[in-house]
């Protein structure tokens, strides 16, 4: 006969399990100003590109280069480009439902703050990506590493190239404008956009959904209900009622994208520096102010 575990010996056990995630959870909290959820989710983007690294290394070659390995792929190309604008959709959908939810409470001290906690993560997105009084950061770091654009005619942009054994370099162009001109981007430290817009994008719709998250079982109870017929309205009930799913399916895509980006793009320092950058603002507008 197998022995007879004693039950209350599997309950101590887990008891204390569970009292040791509470005291690390609550340490965590002290010193660190974060809970264990947070930290779990901005580390899952360093797991992510541990993840990366491992498939691309230890896969088949057939397998590693597939459909997602193309630029032109539909989700890097209308997602992924256009990810902040994704990202404003999904935010603007959120507050909507939960401002017309709040029926009886005032809802402009939540909106004012939302808007700044937005145009603060908008502000960080534009400088780095779009926009730097100047070139973008992603780009001055380019150049100031001795990167440049390189064309096979820049005549009628003298003013920006130099000719230099029959083609044309110029560090002052943006990387958008170079692959406009078709040129291509040699040389210097290229911090990865697509890491940097990923993780700035996922960080800011969790830390901008957390508040209102009510638990998993709340949430699946929410999902279940999309069971059986009438599933369009029941969608559109369940949206109403859990606008969350909307900022974790784009969550996911991006989570995804991100395994895609470092599995087949850039060195791995440009996706560590993407990585920093993309933490950075967030630390400062939902972590730092912790402190203060
Ligand atoms: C009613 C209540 C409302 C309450 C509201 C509350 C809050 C909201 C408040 C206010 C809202 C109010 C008003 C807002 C209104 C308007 C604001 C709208 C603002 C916008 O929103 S308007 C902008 C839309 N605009 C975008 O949203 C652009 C996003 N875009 C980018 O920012 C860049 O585009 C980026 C960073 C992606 C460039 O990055 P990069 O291309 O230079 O990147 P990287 O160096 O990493 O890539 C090297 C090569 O690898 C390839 N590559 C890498 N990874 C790959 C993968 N996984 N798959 C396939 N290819 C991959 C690449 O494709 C590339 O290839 P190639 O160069 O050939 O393309």
């Amino acid at each position: 006969m197998p022995p007879v575990s004693n039950p209350s010996e599997g309950d101590t056990r887990y008891d204390k399990d569970f009292q040791r995630l509470e005291s690390f959870s609550r340490s965590l909290k002290q010193k660190w100003r974060i809970s264990v959820a947070e930290l779990a989710f901005i580390l899952s983007f360093a797991l992510n590109f541990a993840i990366g690294k491992l498939l691309h290394l230890y896969s088949d070659q057939s397998e590693v280069y597939n459909y997602y390995n193309d630029k032109n792929n539909i989700f890097n190309q209308y997602f992924v480009k256009k990810g902040w604008a994704w990202t404003t959709m999904v935010i603007i959908f959120f507050y909507a439902v939960v401002v017309s939810r709040r029926k009886n409470e005032p809802s402009q001290r939540v909106l004012i703050t939302a808007i700044a906690r937005y145009f603060a993560a908008t502000l960080w997105w534009a400088l780095f990506t779009q926009w730097c009084f100047g070139l973008p950061i992603m780009d001055r770091v380019f150049v100031y590493t001795g990167g440049r654009c390189v064309v096979p005619d820049g005549k009628h942009w003298a003013h920006l190239f130099e000719e230099i054994d029959g083609m044309f370099h110029s560090h002052k162009v943006s990387s958008f404008a170079c692959r406009s001109l078709r040129g291509s981007w040699e040389g210097g430290h290229d911090p990865s956009g697509h890491v940097f817009l990923l993780v700035h994008s996922s960080l800011y719709l969790f830390f901008e959904i957390k508040p209102y998250w009510r638990g998993w079982s709340q949430f699946r109870r929410n999902i279940e209900r999309l069971r059986g017929p009438n599933f369009p309205a029941k969608l559109v009930d369940t949206l109403n009622t859990t606008p969350q799913v909307a900022a974790i399916i784009l969550m996911a895509l991006w989570w995804f994208m991100l395994l895609m980006t470092n599995m087949y793009f850039h060195s791995i320092a440009e996706k560590l520096v993407g990585l920093l950058f993309g933490y950075a603002a967030i630390g400062v507008v939902y972590i730092l102010p912790r402190w203060l």
